[in-house]
């Protein structure tokens, strides 16, 4: 099901300087969705503005999901370690009827935060503070803090940024296992990761070309631990996938 349309998009912050332009692309509710690109090529912005948090003139985003059902986890989560605060808490943040009451939380808000930490393999470390958790097990308490909502799809900007390879496995093999009911959307350098999960592939860089890579997987596996994005591109183009784009 189409859960997402970008018809030709173009996003400016400074007039005249397009940051992006003539963006088109479809999501469906079962994509796993890599978005890579340069430093600068304007990934983020795309993500803020399916979010809805920045807004073009140009263009238009027709989305058949409340803004609620779509699950963020945002690029260095801005988030202070010493803050004492824990794994839990963070969770209940992203709850939207949670609110602190004078003496709590609700009985229903706890529980389903509990259950999205379960849901991340981070079932018993509710009472952990943030700051004492590996930077793998932190990105796990965002993610789970996304999936509070019930989100439809959830948007990743760089999730494995500063974990380590074993780390980044996990959480993408995680991603994976959601995957099988929420839309994945990833904004990744991590290329040779993604190859293994992502289905399908856009590359931004002010223009967006698209790639499937169902059929095109297995060719391009190699036995380094990392592909670089000039590599990977250079395999999509050898493999002639289609892009159904216009240049
Ligand atoms: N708030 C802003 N005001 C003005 N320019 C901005 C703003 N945010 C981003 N930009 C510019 O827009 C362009 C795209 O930035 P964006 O962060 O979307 O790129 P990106 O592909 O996500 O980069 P990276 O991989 O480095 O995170 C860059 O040239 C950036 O300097």
């Amino acid at each position: 099901m189409k859960i997402l349309e970008i018809k030709d998009l173009s996003f400016e912050y400074t007039k005249n300087i397009k940051v992006l332009e003539n963006i088109n692309l479809e999501i469906n509710s079962e994509d796993f969705l890599a978005i890579i690109g340069p430093n600068g090529g304007g990934k983020s912005t795309l993500l803020k503005l399916i979010l809805g948090l920045l807004k073009s003139k140009d263009g238009s985003i027709i989305k058949t999901l409340k803004n609620e059902q779509i699950g963020y986890v945002p690029q260095n989560t801005n988030l202070n370690t010493d803050f004492p605060i824990t794994a839990l808490e963070v969770v209940l943040m992203g709850h939207i009827t949670a609110k602190k009451r004078i003496f709590g939380y609700a009985k229903e808000d706890i529980s389903c935060a509990k259950y999205s930490l379960e849901q991340v393999g981070m079932k018993g470390f509710e009472n952990r503070k943030i700051g004492d958790l590996s930077g793998g097990q932190r990105q796990r308490v965002f993610i789970a803090r996304a999936l509070c909502s019930n989100p439809k799809v959830i948007l990743l900007d760089e999730p494995t940024a500063s974990i380590d390879v074993k780390g980044q496995n996990e959480i993408y093999e995680l991603l994976k296992q959601l995957n099988k009911d929420i839309c994945i959307v990833v904004v990744s350098h991590d290329i040779s990761v993604l190859l293994n999960y992502a289905k399908k592939v856009a590359h931004v860089n002010k223009n967006l070309v698209y790639h499937s890579l169902e059929n095109i997987q297995e060719n391009i596996k190699t036995t380094d631990e990392h592909l670089c994005e000039v590599e990977l591109l250079s395999a999509l183009g050898k493999t002639q996938v289609c892009c159904d784009h216009k240049h």
